[in-house]
């Protein structure tokens, strides 16, 4: 049976270590702000958007929640996010994804200043991480991933990692972080249109579903003692649970969890993860912004 990773309680650490920074930063007259807007009422997205700055709040972090009509204009959102780059009182600025259909994402994602793209999805962020560069901001999930590797001392280097999926928010910044100097992994990406999936899967010592597909990774697919990280977060109707719906992720966990060494449930793995990586790039973010200010300071007293 193989060890089931505690993805709360990984996270939870992690937020009493940003909550301890943020006293820190506090102490020294900053108070770390992040700004999430919502576009709609996806109710999804509604859950998410509220962790996040339910998370914040727990940390000592100043929130601040945008919400937009469904049937935002492209104006009204650029003005909504131009406002926050401009704002010294916020530090992080995300734009939840999806957004309604008459928005185009990719420019929204460019219009949010980089120095406070806590979600590291504007294409400066998306360079930098690619080539190793520290002063970027890497996306929440993979680093959640990474550091719930290191965390739970699962050896990186030269085991060969599958990534099924090819996103830009979880597999391609994994596939970057995996391969770099330091976690030294072979890395293998796969997608819809890989030939026989399985055949990739069984050859994994690390694999990273992240799909959306409830389901998708059985038994048969996952090699003997592998270590499975389940990425997938979907709403499945269930009528027996009170809420009317259940999470599920991507991999077969009953009977995965038979057979790997170690795995990531849903919920309670990845997703708690990325959130306390969120609060760890907007401290970064404060942090930033605080040492320049006090760098300043001090010269001018000279
Ligand atoms: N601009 C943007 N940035 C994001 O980081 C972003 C986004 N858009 N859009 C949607 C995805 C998804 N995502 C999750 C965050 C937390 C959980 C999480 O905490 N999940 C809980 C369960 C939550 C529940 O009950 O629904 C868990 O897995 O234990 C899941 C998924 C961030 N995303």
């Amino acid at each position: 049976m193989a060890r089931i990773i505690d993805g709360t309680a990984i996270a939870r650490e992690i937020r009493a270590e940003v909550a301890a920074q943020v006293a820190q930063l506090r102490a020294e007259g900053t108070v770390p702000g992040l700004a999430v807007v919502l576009v709609g009422g996806d109710p999804a997205s509604e859950v998410y958007v509220r962790s996040k700055t339910r998370a914040c709040q727990e940390a000592g972090m100043h929130s601040r929640l945008l919400q937009l009509p469904e049937t935002a204009t492209r104006e009204e959102l650029f003005g909504t996010i131009d406002g926050l780059n401009a704002d010294p009182d916020i530090h992080g600025v995300l734009v939840q994804l999806p957004l309604p259909p008459q928005l185009n994402a990719k420019e929204f994602l460019e219009r949010v200043s980089p120095a406070k793209d806590v979600d590291g999805f504007h294409p400066n962020n998306v360079g930098r991480a690619f080539v190793g560069d520290p002063q970027g901001f890497v996306p929440a999930t993979p680093a959640g991933i990474m550091e719930l590797l290191r965390r739970e001392r699962i050896d990186t280097h030269a085991q060969h990692a599958v990534i099924v999926g090819r996103s830009l928010i979880v597999s391609k910044p994994l596939a970057s972080l995996l391969m770099a100097p330091g976690a030294n992994s072979t890395v293998t990406l796969t997608h819809r249109h890989t030939v026989d999936l399985a055949q990739y899967t069984r050859m994994a010592d690390i694999l990273v579903v992240a799909v959306g597909k409830p389901g998708l990774i059985t038994a048969e697919m996952v090699k003997p003692g592998a270590t499975v990280i389940d990425v997938g977060v979907t709403r499945v109707d269930d009528p027996s649970n009170p809420r009317g719906y259940v999470i599920r992720g991507d991999v077969d966990f009953e009977a995965v969890a038979e057979k790997a060494g170690a795995i990531t449930p849903v919920p309670g793995g990845v997703g708690p993860m990325t959130i306390a990586m969120l609060l760890r790039n907007t401290i970064t973010a404060a942090q930033r912004v605080h040492d320049r200010a006090s760098r300043k300071a001090k010269a001018g007293a000279r």
